[in-house]
C-alpha cells in the first residue's frame, strides 16, 4: 500500500486559531474517503491541510465555492483544470480561440456531468447546482493520483449526486470528499473520517459503521 499523506498528532487552523487539535491519519492510495461532520467542525480546513501535504502528487481540486470565473464560459472555466499543462502563450491562444480538439475534450467531461452542450455558456448564467457540476467538470478534466472536493455534490438532487461521485470514483483512485449526506457518503466511501468538536472522533471502515455511528457526530 502505498501512503500518499500523514498526519501526526497536528493541530490545524487558521492564523493563531485552532480549529482541530491532536490529527492523526494518513491516506493509502486507493482509497475514497468521505469527511463527515458539523457545520464549521472543520473539514474544508482538513481538506485544505491535505491539499498543502500532496504538493507532490497531481491533484485535483473541487473547492467549496467552486472557484469559477462567471464571466467566462462554462468551457473555459473547466479548461481551466489543466492550465498548468501548457505554456502561457498557448493559454492566452486558448482563451481567446479554442480548437475544435479542446472544446471535444471539455465536452467530453461535461457530458458525464450532465452538462453537455453548455460548454459556450456563460457561467453567470448557470443555476447552483450546474455552477457545482461545472467546478466537479474541471477536476475531471484536470484528472489526477487524488481528487480533494469539498461538498461537491451538495446542490444537485441525489440520483444525480450518486451518479457524479460514481464518475468521480472512476477517474480518479484516490479521492477525499467532504459530504453532508451520510447515506450518499456510505454509499461512496471505503472509509470515514468524521469530525466532531474540534477532534477526529471516528475514523474507520465505511461498512463497519452503523448509521447511528454516525449520526453521532451531529448530536
Ligand atoms: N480561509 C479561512 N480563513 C480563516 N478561517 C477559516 C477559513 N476557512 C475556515 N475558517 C474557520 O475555520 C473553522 C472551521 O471551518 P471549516 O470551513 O473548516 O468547517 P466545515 O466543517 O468545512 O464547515 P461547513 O460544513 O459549514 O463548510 C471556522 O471557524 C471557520 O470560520
Amino acid at each position: 500500500m502505498t501512503t500518499l499523506l500523514t498526519l501526526q498528532n497536528e493541530t490545524l487552523g487558521w492564523g493563531e486559531t485552532p480549529v482541530l487539535t491532536g490529527v492523526s491519519l494518513s491516506v493509502q492510495q486507493g482509497e475514497r474517503i468521505a469527511l463527515l461532520g458539523p457545520s464549521g467542525v472543520g473539514k474544508s480546513t482538513l481538506l485544505h491541510t491535505m491539499f498543502s501535504r500532496l504538493a507532490d502528487q497531481r491533484v485535483a481540486l473541487a473547492p467549496q465555492e467552486a472557484g469559477l470565473v462567471v464571466q467566462l464560459s462554462v468551457f473555459h472555466n473547466v479548461w481551466m483544470g489543466c492550465l498548468d499543462d501548457f505554456s502561457a502563450p498557448r493559454n492566452l491562444r486558448t482563451l481567446l480561440w479554442p480548437s475544435a480538439t479542446e472544446r471535444a475534450k471539455v465536452e467530453e467531461v461535461l457530458s458525464q456531468t450532465g452538462l453537455g452542450g453548455l460548454g459556450r455558456r456563460k457561467v453567470s448564467a448557470l443555476s447552483g447546482g450546474q455552477k457545482q457540476r461545472v467546478a466537479l467538470s474541471r477536476a475531471l478534466l484536470r484528472r489526477g493520483a487524488v481528487v480533494i472536493a469539498d461538498e461537491p455534490v451538495s446542490s444537485v438532487d441525489p440520483a444525480q449526486a450518486r451518479d457524479l461521485l460514481r464518475t468521480v470514483t472512476q477517474t480518479f483512485q484516490t479521492s477525499v470528499l467532504a459530504l453532508h449526506d451520510v447515506a450518499l457518503a456510505q454509499g461512496y466511501a471505503t472509509r470515514i473520517i468524521g469530525l466532531r468538536a474540534g477532534k477526529v472522533a471516528i475514523d474507520c471502515a465505511a461498512d463497519a459503521l452503523s448509521q447511528a455511528d454516525i449520526m453521532s457526530l451531529y448530536s
